[in-house]
């Protein structure tokens, strides 16, 4: 979803979070996502630098680049899990707070055995912390169902009034 919107939507400033897990193969350093060690993540918490950040396998959203974004006008679009979001609607409540959600329970289960990049315990991690954030969909102001990659995507930016510059 965030790599079609990049393709299709220059008008979205799309958050590049930080994250302390291992790049997956193919996965790119400032583009994907910044990575950082245990200790640079911990010492960016202490520091205040980040708008949010959840996890254990930790992840986060810098304040910073966000601020300048929307200072210039942009839309701005953080992917982020439900501990996040509960931490953005209380410093940013004005914002809008989408939940993607999979068609079924099946087609996730599906989804993440065909990625392929996480342990049968990893995988189970996600699918344990997955429940319990469907479960908390009615917080949010919208709930999209993530069946098609570019239909979803373009429900999702519709939302922020900014154009998806699609060939079709
Ligand atoms: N609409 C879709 N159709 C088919 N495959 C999809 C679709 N959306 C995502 N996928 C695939 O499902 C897998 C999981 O994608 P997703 O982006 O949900 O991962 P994630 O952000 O790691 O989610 P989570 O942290 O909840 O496990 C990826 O391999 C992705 O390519
Ligand atoms: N609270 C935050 N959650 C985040 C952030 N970036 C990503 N995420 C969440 O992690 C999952 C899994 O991502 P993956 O790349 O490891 O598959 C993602 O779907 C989000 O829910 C963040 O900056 N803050």
């Amino acid at each position: 979803m965030a790599a079609w919107i990049r393709a299709h939507c220059p008008d979205i400033w799309l958050s590049i979070s930080a994250t302390t897990r291992p790049p997956r193969p193919g996965e790119v350093d400032g583009l994907h996502y910044r990575f950082l060690t245990e200790d640079e993540f911990t010492e960016r918490v202490a520091a205040g630098d980040f708008l949010e950040w959840a996890g254990r396998a930790r992840y986060g959203t810098l304040r910073s680049p966000v601020e300048k974004a929307l200072r210039k006008g942009h839309s701005v679009l953080l992917e982020i899990d439900l501990q996040g979001a509960r931490q953005v609607r209380e410093t940013m409540p004005e914002a809008l707070f989408v939940f993607l959600a999979p068609p079924s329970w099946e087609e996730l289960e599906r989804r993440l055995v065909g990625r392929g990049t996480e342990t049968a315990e990893e995988r189970a991690t996600r699918l344990a912390t997955a429940r319990v954030e469907l479960a908390a969909a009615q917080e949010f102001d919208r709930v999209i169902v993530n069946d098609d990659v570019q239909r979803a995507a373009e429900e999702l930016v519709s939302l922020t009034g900014s154009p998806a510059q699609t060939r079709r």
